[in-house]
């Protein structure tokens, strides 16, 4: 398999393949837009047709393309395919509009993709790594082709979105979030490495599914995953001693587990838990900003007690103690609903990311509720009456008229965040939520949403996606030399979103959102990266280096989609 030379960020940039090889490797392929001293070069006389064109003219016969295919699952697959081609003229098209691109390479999009990824799939990319590689891990990895590998985000498929366990065809997040790392953090795509850990399926669709790409066996949990997936974090380690290693939609329990036994010796992150509690928490900075409650006066619901909803209220506790609240109590604030109801002291299977905030077990003990033994959202609401509610569930259509209500008559400004995705799986729909709260809610939603018209006036819905968080994390990785992700540095992240945020700075309520748009992405990340080197660098875990220093190396890492000369060297 051909792969790059090593990576020159010196132009005109060193290439060591030649010929079909070149026009092969999508980081460096140019197609019709090598130049005949290339051509020359390379050995693609007879390869290519005659006519050289430019970047700008293959993006918009490309854009023209797309434009006039049906719906964007299609375009999904088509841009897809230039991604496993061309990288660079991927990136460009993309550059031309985040808001535009992003809902078709990411969510909402990818959550089909994702199912249908055993369908759609044509041409490797990354790695995946099967159960039955195990004790070979290493040498996978060795491969020269990775060797300019700074960030890799892995998924074992466990809970896609809020879609569940997807198996192998799981590895459309990774590449998703990838794609993302690069078009909003800048990160060179040579850099990227997407990787599935393929342990299986328990999903019963995808085992009889002739298609399907996976190991076909269910799911292996317990010590033996912990095995494997030690194998793996040791053979990155030992490959990669500067990577960032991202881990992208495990279940739960598995990700909390993963990310708290490897946080503490190398740079290693989960972002549903800790990329979506940043996001989360600048977005309720900002809101504050506009008017809901201060972080001191806050009750947090957060309904499904996963991954990302216990990493939601550890970083929010953790800005209520910075604000000065008693850890105890600050805990005592969040109320965690989960399968079996409000997570409570003493109950059966409670997680350690849970055990935290489990309230007292006679919390309800004056309620009126019907079943005592399993507090509902619905008692939960109706007795707390938050003043924030948060859906990271993945159940569509949770939060109905019903279960805002109290919310909407007990806070003036009430913070409903309906995180969950992709769009079918959201909790309630921005507009079901201003119509039940008479517009006085402060919404955000996990995906894309057209702004809603309410009382004649345009509401804009915030898109409250870890992809505020995580290109960044990338970005500082890369050019601020980190090599842990702390959680200081996670808070410091969400002051620099609020920092960021139109509704801080504007008149009257409703008017503005909370985050910057989608085109903003790239401005974001390097704010972000910015504060994750700064905070880093006070706890001694980021490179010392001058303001201007970092400044020179956030511009030096940041690869824009153009086209490079090349020149030869022997590979
Ligand atoms: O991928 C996204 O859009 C956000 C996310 O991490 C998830 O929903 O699991
Ligand atoms: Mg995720």
């Amino acid at each position: 398999m051909p792969f790059p030379a090593r990576l020159s960020r010196t132009s005109p940039r060193k290439v060591g393949l030649h010929g079909r090889n070149l026009l092969e490797c999508p980081v460096l392929n140019k197609g019709n837009a090598f130049d005949m001293r290339e051509r020359d070069l390379f050995g693609l006389h007879g390869l290519l047709p005659a006519n050289v064109t430019t970047l700008e003219r293959q993006v918009a016969r490309a854009t023209r393309r797309l434009a006039a295919l049906p719906d964007n699952f299609s375009r999904h697959v088509a841009l897809r395919e230039i991604q496993d081609r061309n990288e660079t003229l991927f990136h460009a098209i993309i550059a031309q509009s985040l808001e535009h691109y992003l809902p078709i390479i990411y969510t909402p999009c990818i959550g089909r993709a994702c199912r249908q990824f055993s369908q759609i799939w044509t041409r490797p990319r990354g790695l995946f790594l099967s159960y039955e590689d195990r004790g070979r891990l290493a040498d996978i990895l060795s491969d020269p082709q990775w060797d300019d590998v700074r960030v890799i985000v892995a998924s074992d498929g466990g809970s896609i979105l809020g879609i569940g366990d997807q198996g192998a065809n799981g590895m459309g997040i990774p590449i998703g979030k990838l794609a993302l790392y690069t078009a909003c953090g800048g990160l060179d795509p040579a850099c990227a490495l997407p990787i599935e850990l393929d342990v299986g399926t328990d999903n019963a669709t995808l085992l009889e599914d002739p298609d399907y790409i996976g190991w076909r066996h269910p799911r292996v949990r317990g010590a033996d995953y912990d095995a494997f997936i030690a194998e793996f974090v040791e053979a990155v380690e030992a490959r990669w001693p500067r990577i960032a290693l991202h881990w992208e939609d495990l279940a739960g329990a598995d990700a909390l587990r993963i990310l708290q036994r490897y946080r503490g010796r190398m740079c290693t992150y989960n972002d549903d838990i800790q990329g979506t509690a940043g996001v989360t928490a600048g977005a309720l900075l900002a809101a504050i900003r506009a008017g809901a409650a201060p972080v001191g006066q806050q009750r947090i619901v957060i309904f499904g007690a996963g991954g990302a909803g216990c990493g939601i209220a550890d970083l929010l506790s953790r800005l209520m103690i910075a604000d000065g609240m008693d850890p105890q109590e600050a805990r005592r604030r969040f109320f965690m609903i989960d399968v079996d109801g409000l997570v409570r002291q003493g109950m059966a299977g409670i997680t350690d990311g849970q055990r935290p905030f489990a309230q007292p077990a006679d919390i309800a003990a004056e309620w009126h509720v019907r079943d005592p033994a399993h507090l509902s959202l619905a008692d939960v609401m109706a007795h707390v009456r938050p003043t924030m509610l948060v859906g990271t569930s993945g159940q569509g259509g949770a939060f109905t008229r019903d279960i805002i209500a109290p919310m909407a008559t007990g806070t003036a400004r009430p913070v409903i965040f309906a995180l969950s995705n992709p769009t079918a799986n959201i909790e309630a729909t921005p507009a079901d939520l201003l119509e039940w709260t008479d517009g006085r809610a402060i919404i955000g939603t996990g995906g894309p949403f057209a702004p809603v018209v309410f009382n004649g006036q345009e509401r804009p819905v915030d898109q409250i996606n870890n992809s505020y968080v995580f290109p960044g994390v990338g970005l500082a990785v890369v050019a601020g030399g980190i090599t842990r992700m702390t959680d200081g540095m996670f808070l410091a992240a969400a002051h620099a979103l609020a920092e960021l945020s139109p509704a801080a700075h504007a008149h009257g309520p409703g008017s503005a959102p909370l985050l910057p748009p989608v085109s903003e992405l790239p401005a974001v990340a390097a704010s972000v990266a910015r504060a994750l080197i700064r905070q880093g660098q006070a706890e001694g875990v980021a490179q010392p280096a001058t303001e201007a220093e970092t400044e020179a190396a956030l511009r030096h890492a940041t690869w824009t989609a153009h086209y490079q000369p090349y020149e030869k060297v022997d590979g």
